[in-house]
């Protein structure tokens, strides 16, 4: 049996218009894959795109990269997509770099700009025809 790809989605707040449309351009692969997202950015993909299925985690300044960084230390998460943004300063950049960290030492697929995540998922698509765009 197939199994499903567990997919972590996050975005700063200047990257979150960007992460929608991402959403929404590969919504029917996302479809296929079990997501999971910190809250903010949740609710945004869920509000564009609500056929998919979403499992909301605490707002990033809250706690939500540090449980996205536990599920991939527990090894329940096989992709990440993070679009960050460079520009602002964070008051949480010690969990956004923690989360980061745990990705490389666990060799977990993380993709940090939009380029990256589009190049992954052409990837992934081409790989399960049926969910393709
Ligand atoms: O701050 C974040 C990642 O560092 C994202 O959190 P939100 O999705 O809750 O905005």
């Amino acid at each position: 049996m197939l199994t499903r790809r567990r997919v972590a989605l996050i975005a700063h707040d200047q990257k979150k218009d960007d992460m929608v449309a991402f959403a929404r351009d590969h919504r029917s692969y996302l479809a296929s894959c079990e997501l999971v997202a910190t809250g903010t950015t949740g609710s945004r993909i869920a509000k564009a795109c609500p056929d998919l299925k979403i499992r909301r985690l605490k707002s990033g300044p809250l706690g939500g990269d540090q449980q996205i960084g536990a599920l991939i230390a527990e090894r329940n998460v096989d992709l990440v997509i993070f679009f960050v943004d460079p520009l602002t300063p964070m008051p949480h950049d010690v969990d956004v770099k923690a989360l980061m960290r745990l990705a490389i030492v666990y060799d977990i697929p993380l993709a940090l700009n939009r380029a990256t995540a589009e190049a992954i998922l052409e990837q992934e698509e081409a790989a399960t025809p049926a969910t393709g765009r």
